[in-house]
């Protein structure tokens, strides 16, 4: 065989090979998809109900999940956010869930949503709420939440009519740890990493055990493993933000780590970043208890409900928070070191 022969047999192997494992892949990922979701297409409403595969999911009848959606009403609403209104939804005694509206305004709000859902599907952590799946029509968008029962911290330690229930502190370090390590998870172990871009309490929702899940991807972009930061619309809650976001509008995890300093200050303190009466004295909670430190009045800064516990716990996780809030991204921990460091409180709590 001559050498232009070989050459000719090489290149038509390569070309059948490749076009061979583009066709078994795209038969495994159609597979793979059908697994993971069922489709169900609503003759009355137009609409389109797509539910993930779980022992959850599996166990209940999508007619039943639409009728029931259909009949929600305003005494079901559990809550309402930037995004939407969230309602109750019981299907029976033993199976409820946490149901988010969203108006379809704009195109914007479209890719906001398929965003979250993209970035959730397959996104399953303890510490993460998890996304069951959604209801679409032209004119509004629904996801279809795990129920967490005792809301969020947000509630929990700041309720319309006072704090729901006081916190203790060993019930607030457990809160910190377990939101660190649905965060962490979310910035180290998801594949293509995910950066929140919205951490806060209200996005902190609270399970039958009090047990901490980090909600809430509305706002959530997809982060390449190999880009350290991604360019997105100007998002996020004021007093949460890290400094540096308002200069660069770029969403990082450092910035993610910044925020959850801010929710440690707030199970510290047990005051509202978000409270009006930091707007009005022009500061914020992190400016504030900064002050407060440098003072060395650091007594007046510890929410009074945490008197009685102690405080090498507490002033470890002062130092934790500290080191989130460094003005300086690049000196702040990452989350998988925010997570070792709460850990290690206890460890030496016990020892
Ligand atoms: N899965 C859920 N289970 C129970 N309650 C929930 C759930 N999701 C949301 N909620 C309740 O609904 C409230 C509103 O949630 P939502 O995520 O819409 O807004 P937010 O987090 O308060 O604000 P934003 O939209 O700006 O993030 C929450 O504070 C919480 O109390």
């Amino acid at each position: 065989m001559g050498n232009s022969k070989v050459v000719a047999l090489y290149i038509t192997i390569c070309v059948v090979s490749f076009v061979v494992s583009k066709i078994i892949m795209a038969i495994l990922c159609y597979r793979r998809c059908r697994r993971k979701q069922m489709v169900v297409q609503d003759s009355l409403s137009g609409g389109t109900l797509v539910m993930f595969k779980s022992s959850k999911m599996d166990t209940l009848k999508s007619n039943m999940l639409l009728k029931k959606t259909m009949k929600l009403t305003n005494k079901d609403i559990i809550g309402s956010g930037g995004y939407g209104t969230v309602y109750k939804l019981t299907i029976d005694e033993s199976t409820s869930f946490a149901v988010k509206r969203l108006n379809r305004i704009s195109a914007e709000q479209d890719r906001g949503f398929e965003r979250e859902l993209v970035a959730m599907g397959d996104i399953k952590h303890r510490n993460i709420v998890t996304l069951h799946g959604y209801y679409s029509t032209n004119h509004y968008n629904l996801l279809i939440y795990e129920l967490m029962p005792n809301g969020s911290l947000d509630q929990v330690l700041h309720g319309k009519s006072g704090p729901r229930k006081v916190l203790d502190w060993p019930s607030r370090y457990k809160i910190a740890v377990l939101a660190a390590r649905g965060l962490s998870y979310l910035h180290h172990d998801c594949i293509p990493h995910v950066i929140h871009r919205d951490i806060k309490s209200s996005n902190i929702l609270l399970d039958h055990n009090m047990e901490a899940r980090v909600s809430d991807f509305g706002l959530a972009t997809l982060m390449e493993p190999d880009k350290t930061h991604v360019s997105t619309l100007v998002a996020g809650t004021f007093g949460y933000l890290a400094p540096e976001y308002f200069d660069t509008g770029k969403a990082t995890a450092k910035g993610d780590v910044y925020s959850f300093g801010v929710v440690l200050l707030e199970l510290l303190t047990g005051r509202k970043p978000t409270d009006e009466s930091f707007l009005e004295e022009g500061t914020k909670l992190v400016t504030w208890v900064k002050a407060v430190v440098q003072e060395k009045r650091e007594e007046y800064v510890v929410d009074r409900n945490l008197e009685e516990f102690p405080i090498e716990e507490i002033n470890h996780v002062f130092t934790i928070a500290w080191m989130c809030l460094e003005a300086e991204p690049c000196i702040r921990p990452t989350m998988a070191e925010v997570v070792k460091m709460l850990e290690q409180i206890k460890v030496n709590a016990l020892a």
